[in-house]
This record gives structure tokens, C-alpha cells and sequence, in this order.
């Protein structure tokens, strides 16, 4: 295989985003994951790395649904979820369920490195993270103000209003032509306690495969689950199509079929870049040699020199 041009390509969660100030926070946060991440690759880091560094820095970003900014359950609790693939040997390590840790993809990280399995939840999760050497936060240390008001709201309103903040992932691709992809989430508005999500699963949050392509998705995680949105995307590549074909097709068919929203972020085995969604906006941003792409709205590219 010839070598590949490296590119590292993050989303910040699909949603109505209809803050200005808010919208330019996001773009502001996955330009510096990209740029992170990219980085980490380029200072000799591996692929999976490098998706890893690009989804903790969103992680520790509040303005994004996951780590501390995380969405809370009914009950006001942060409960996270998060996974992680690499595409050369299809290994995997995912968590659900997890309270009080800062960086759930490190952990789930961890769980494909450390242990024989490929999710763990909720209690058994926190304590493998203890066995590893995660301290776990204070309770309530992931809880912003920002997420107690608008569980505040959802109780008022009893549901319904679209989600304002976003999952986050990243998939990568190295110059040898090596897949990754990392998805992190806190779930989404008026969850109930206990509830798992598509970006936990594999073949609907996430997916890598070094013969195929690489996805992150975003959206109504029931949905996702369903339709197992990230495999149909591979599928679709599989099948002949461009990464950016099979993105935009799958999100439309799941839309119209399950009557909910998502987006995604591809790469393909030779770097080609495929971002779509059917919600208002997803943040999104890769960076390819020095020059960083990003957008928000339906058909905007920009780009930036770095
Ligand atoms: N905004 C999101 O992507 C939410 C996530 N897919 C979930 O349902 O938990």
C-alpha cells in the first residue's frame, strides 16, 4: 500500500447548537482536538493515540456532552460512556454506565488493553480504573451549572427540545495507511438512570477497520443502536462507495426510517474524509498537512493555515 497523507478528523456532537456564543466555543474546541491530535502523530505518536488525545481534550472542554459538561440522568448524576478501535487487528475496549471518571476514553482505552473483554459498566468499570491506577473525581465534579439548567428545563418541559451540546469523537489515519476511531458521550437529555448509549457499542458509536474505513457518530443513540450506524457506513465503503457517499446515505436512511437524528465523521483506508448529519449542525474539524478544515453549518468548509 502506498503511504497514505495522515489525517486526523474530530466531530463535537450533531445538535440545534442555536447559541452563537455557544457555536463559536464548539468550533473554537474541535479545532484544538484536531490540531492536538494531529500533533500527537506527528511527534511519533500512533494512530490510536492520537484519536485518544483529540477526544480527551473534548472531554475536559465543558462546553461539549462528555466528560465534565457531561449531560445528567433524571436523577442529576453524570453517567458516561465512551469506546475506542483500532483498525489493524479490529481490537476494542468500550465503558458504560461510568461515574466520576475525568477521561472515559482512557478507560475504555485501558479495557482493550489491559483486560479479555470489550465493555465494562458502571461499578466493575470504576473499579478496574481504581486497579489501574485511576483516581477516581469527587462526586459531582463532572456537574456544571450549565447541565443542572438544562435538566432543570427538560423536567420542565418534560423532554422534547433538541439537544444543545454534543458527543464528541475522532478518527485518525496514519501515513502506513492505520485506522482508529474514539467516541465519548454523556448521553443524552432526560436519560434515566442507568442507561447505556449507541457510543458505547460498537458497529453503531464506533468503528475501525485498516482493510475499510474509520467512524465516529453523533445523534439519537436509541436510533443509532438500531440502524448500528457506524458498521452501515463501513458497509457502505465496503460496497464501493466514497466515505462521503456512505456517510450521507446511512444518516438519511436512518433518519427517515427511525424518524431521529445523527451525524458522523469517515475516514476511508486511503484518507478520504466523509462528514455528514441530518440535525441543524455538527461541529466538525481535521487536520491534513497544515491545513486545518472545519464547519458547523450544512456545506460550510473552512480552512485555516497552521
Ligand atoms: N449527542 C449524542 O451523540 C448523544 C449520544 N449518541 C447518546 O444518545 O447518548
Amino acid at each position: 500500500m502506498p503511504d497514505v497523507e495522515p489525517v486526523i478528523l474530530v466531530h463535537g456532537g450533531a445538535g440545534t447548537i442555536s447559541d452563537f456564543a455557544k457555536a463559536e466555543r464548539v468550533i473554537a474546541g474541535v479545532k484544538e482536538a484536531a490540531k492536538k491530535g494531529y500533533q500527537v502523530l506527528r511527534s511519533g505518536g500512533s494512530v490510536v493515540d492520537a484519536v485518544q488525545a483529540a477526544v480527551e481534550l473534548m472531554e475536559d472542554n465543558e462546553v461539549f456532552n462528555a466528560g465534565r459538561g457531561s449531560y445528567l440522568t433524571l436523577d442529576g448524576e453524570v453517567e458516561m460512556d465512551a469506546s475506542i478501535m483500532v483498525g489493524s487487528d479490529l481490537s476494542a475496549g468500550a465503558v458504560t454506565v461510568v461515574k466520576d471518571i475525568k477521561n472515559p476514553i482512557a478507560l475504555a482505552r485501558l479495557v482493550m488493553e489491559k483486560t479479555g473483554h470489550v465493555l465494562l459498566a458502571g461499578e466493575g468499570a470504576k473499579r478496574f480504573a481504581v486497579d489501574q491506577g485511576v483516581k477516581p473525581l469527587e462526586p459531582g465534579a463532572l456537574v456544571t451549572p450549565a447541565t443542572l439548567e438544562a435538566l432543570a428545563k427538560w423536567k420542565l418541559k418534560h423532554g422534547g427540545a433538541p439537544s444543545e451540546m454534543g458527543t464528541v469523537g475522532a478518527v485518525g489515519i496514519d501515513s502506513k495507511g492505520r485506522l482508529a476511531a474514539a467516541t465519548s458521550t454523556g448521553g443524552r437529555e432526560g436519560k434515566m438512570a442507568g442507561r447505556s448509549s449507541d457510543t458505547c457499542m460498537l458497529g453503531s458509536g464506533t468503528y475501525a477497520d485498516d482493510e475499510i474505513g474509520a467512524v465516529s457518530t453523533t445523534g439519537h443513540g436509541e436510533s443509532i443502536a438500531k440502524f448500528c450506524l457506524a458498521h452501515a457506513i463501513i458497509r457502505g465503503m465496503g460496497n464501493g462507495e466514497s466515505a462521503d457517499e456512505a456517510t450521507k446515505k446511512c444518516i438519511d436512511v436512518m433518519t427517515q426510517r427511525l424518524n431521529n437524528t445523527a451525524g458522523a465523521i469517515t475516514l476511508s483506508r486511503t484518507g478520504e474524509v466523509g462528514i455528514g448529519f441530518s440535525t441543524n449542525r455538527m461541529s466538525w474539524a481535521y487536520q491534513k498537512k497544515n491545513k486545518l478544515y472545519f464547519g458547523i453549518d450544512k456545506n460550510q468548509c473552512s480552512c485555516d493555515d497552521v
